[in-house]
């Protein structure tokens, strides 16, 4: 060895003791050995311990393209090619590219060589304490003549090569594994963090984007017999960051319908494809030949998260590059899928119970406005033939799920038994959610009834649950079912058929098991023959009816009833207890009562409030009043408006004139004071002169 070499060999290694990238080494080595041996183009091949794969470093000095370094291993297998050649005597070895064609004429690497007219290639095994990592070619023009002294010195500068590589490989694994160690971190804090589906998974496909680029990151749920839903999905469209993607992508493409197809049981077992596997793949998944298409997508990782007999979810990464993903990038993946599958979990949880805590929210409004008026079944007097009857026909339904329809006059207590039913039934732990047919106008009682979503139409600025939603589980009392609009009886029947509807605005089918009360003051049959109400609703109503008899036809409820409200509005009011004069006992049983327990339940609240002598004074109050309804009596009928200006002067001249106040007409016509005046005004009723508020 001369001194030229010596100086070589010792500049080798301080080079590599201090060189740490791949790229600078192979920059030195390939300048400082050109200077001894003449050769056009330089690789370093390097393999990994079970010698199967292996990386390619090239620099081809002819052309002065920039050096080419493999990041990933070759995708080309060892096994039968000329590499194995090689592996197999391992010693510096000067072949012409002419002969290694004949028996290897596919080799792709050699075949460019020759084409170069690059046939003399001089390889030498790059060894470090006495094992193989890889090989050193050179490929010249001309055929290098070396005297012994260069194979030994090519032999010497192979060891040192070997440590600097392995070194540089190591170095790299190490780095990767920091880099791992730090994705893995960030990943996992992305998914201890953030509650946002969308944003923890940006964040995710962003960070395992650093380890194992891609240009799809998908987290999919597979369904048997049903299409597969996105629960994540992001792509580059184009760029270098991630978009989301809406399974709305698919319209209007080939139509939503052409992209149903069942994907259950791709992806069961992880795996890459690509090549021939992913073209087979596109021909039996409509979705991947839409994206091998549409996106030029090449090759796919996929990792099953949970497989169930019905569903599985899977994560799927794609890339436009076919060999993009090799089995280091699966083991990782597969390494995150634990994690995956719990954020899953944990999402689908949590929002499980932001649906559930929005349902507890709409129903704590109602609870609230329930608290007073919960009916206990013993709050439900009438001790009557006719209302034991209907008591018993309450208890017999109460635990079923069957329809109820209650019908009855104004104020004979509907919504009192409605609730009653329903804390009899096994949903009183559930909410019982009321709902007035004839409160509201009609597009209002259809969101009312089955919800909305956000910007459904003007005005509906959120996401509102409807109260068919709300009463799953529970009961829905849809009191006045006899205003309901046509069109509304047609939805309310699909639901009570189905149990099942939608938002408006929405295309999620939403399934209630809501148990349905209605209520009516209406003859509903009537209605059917008027043609108001649908027949086939009316029958879906009235499976179970019950109808609450006027009180003027249960004269011996009309006294327990006294002493009930009595009992109520002394306590409420803190006022002593008053003895009732027979005259006005006897006064009151024979008074018609057209607002039935209502109107009887005001007037012991006046009495109560107005009475200061030791008996209950009913001031205002004729009991010479008509004890029969006019519609039964036979004779001339009033018209509405003369019965409802009768009505009101009546009330006018029981309070003396008083229209607002605890004590005023208002009151005991169970309306808005304002309401009133109005109407008095339509009407034509003056106040009394000198009677004030
Ligand atoms: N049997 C009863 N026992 C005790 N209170 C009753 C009874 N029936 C009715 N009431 C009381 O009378 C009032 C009117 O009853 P409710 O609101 O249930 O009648 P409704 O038939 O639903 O009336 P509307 O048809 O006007 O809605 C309520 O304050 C209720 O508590």
């Amino acid at each position: 060895m001369n001194n030229q070499d010596e100086s070589l060999l010792l500049y080798l290694n301080e080079a590599i003791a201090t060189t740490r990238t791949k790229e600078k080494l192979f920059k030195i080595v390939t300048e400082k050995l050109r200077l001894i041996f003449p050769f056009d183009s330089i690789a370093i091949i390097t393999f990994d311990s079970t010698l199967q794969q292996k990386r390619i470093f090239l620099r081809d000095l002819l052309d002065g393209a920039p050096p080419i370094m493999s990041d990933q291993p070759d995708a080309t297998p060892i096994a039968g090619s000329p590499i194995e050649l090689f592996l197999r005597e391992p010693r510096v070895q000067q072949v012409d590219i002419a002969d290694l064609l004949i028996q290897y004429p596919d080799y792709l690497p050699f075949k460019r060589m020759y084409k170069r007219e690059m046939p003399n290639l001089t390889i030498s095994p790059l060894r470090t304490s006495g094992q193989l990592v890889g090989l050193l070619v050179m490929a010249a023009r001309r055929r290098p003549t070396f005297a012994p002294d260069d194979l030994t010195l090519l032999e010497k500068i192979g060891s040192v090569i070997a440590v600097a590589v392995s070194n540089a490989l190591a170095f790299e694994e190490v780095a990767r594994r920091e880099q791992e160690k730090s994705v893995q971190l960030s990943i996992n804090n992305a998914l201890l963090s953030s509650k946002n589906r969308e944003q923890l998974f940006h964040t995710v496909a962003t960070e395992l984007d650093r380890l194992v680029p891609c240009d799809y990151f998908g987290l999919r749920i597979q369904r048997r017999g049903a299409a597969t839903e996105s629960f994540a999905e992001f792509a580059k469209l184009g760029g270098t960051t991630f978009q989301a993607l809406s399974e709305d992508r698919w319209e209007g493409l080939q139509g939503r319908e052409a992209m149903q197809v069942e994907t259950f049981g791709l992806f069961a077992e992880p795996g890459i494809h690509t090549g021939e596997d992913f073209i087979a793949l596109t021909a039996r998944y409509r979705m991947l030949r839409h994206a091998a298409e549409q996106h030029g997508t090449r090759s796919m990782l996929g990792v099953p998260l949970w497989v169930k007999q019905d569903h599985m979810a899977v994560l799927v990464l794609a890339s436009r590059n076919p060999h993009n993903f090799t089995p280091a990038d699966l083991e990782l993946v597969k390494s995150l899928a634990p994690q995956f599958t719990l954020a899953m979990q944990n999402l689908f949880a949590f929002e499980q119970i932001e649906a559930l805590r929005a349902q507890l929210e709409q129903e704590k409004t109602y609870l609230i406005d329930e608290i007073n008026t919960t009916a206990k079944f013993e709050d439900f007097v009438g001790p009557s033939g006719v209302m034991q009857q209907v008591q018993t026909r309450i208890r017999q339904v109460a635990p079923t799920d069957t329809t109820v329809l209650i019908q009855g006059e104004t104020g004979t207590g509907k919504e009192l038994a409605a609730r009653a039913l329903h804390n009899l039934s096994p949903r009183r732990e559930r909410a019982l959610i009321k709902l007035n047919c004839a409160a509201l106008p009609a597009q209002l009682i259809e969101s009312e009834l089955f919800g909305h979503e956000k910007g459904a139409f003007t005005g509906a600025h959120d996401r509102r649950i409807g109260k068919f939603e709300m009463a799953d589980g529970g009961t829905i009392f849809l009191d006045e079912v006899g205003e309901l609009p046509l069109d509304l009886q047609a939805k309310l029947l699909r639901v009570l058929q189905e149990k099942e509807f939608e938002r408006i605005g929405g295309r999620r089918v939403i399934k209630s098991d809501a148990r349905v009360i209605a209520a009516t003051n209406r003859i509903l049959e009537d209605e059917v023959a008027a043609g108001r109400f649908r027949a086939d609703l009316y029958y879906r109503l009235n499976v179970f009816p019950i109808r609450l008899p006027a009180l003027r036809e249960r004269p011996d409820d009309i006294e327990p009833l006294m002493r009930h409200f009595l009992e109520r509005f002394t306590k409420q009011m803190g006022k002593p207890v008053r003895g009732l004069r027979e005259r006005d006992l006897r006064g009151l049983r024979q008074y018609g009562w057209p607002g039935n327990v209502r109107e009887l339940e005001h007037v012991l609240e006046q009495a109560v409030i107005v009475s200061e002598g030791p008996f209950l004074e009913f001031a205002g109050f004729s009991a010479t009043r008509p004890t029969v309804a006019p519609t039964e009596t036979g004779g001339p009928l009033k018209t509405l408006k003369e019965q409802e200006r009768d009505h009101i002067l009546a009330a006018l001249h029981r309070t003396g004139g008083r229209v607002s106040g605890p004590n005023g007409a208002a009151v005991l016509l169970d309306i808005n004071p304002k309401t009133l005046e109005a109407r008095m005004k339509k009407l034509g009723i003056q106040r009394t002169v000198g009677v004030a508020d």
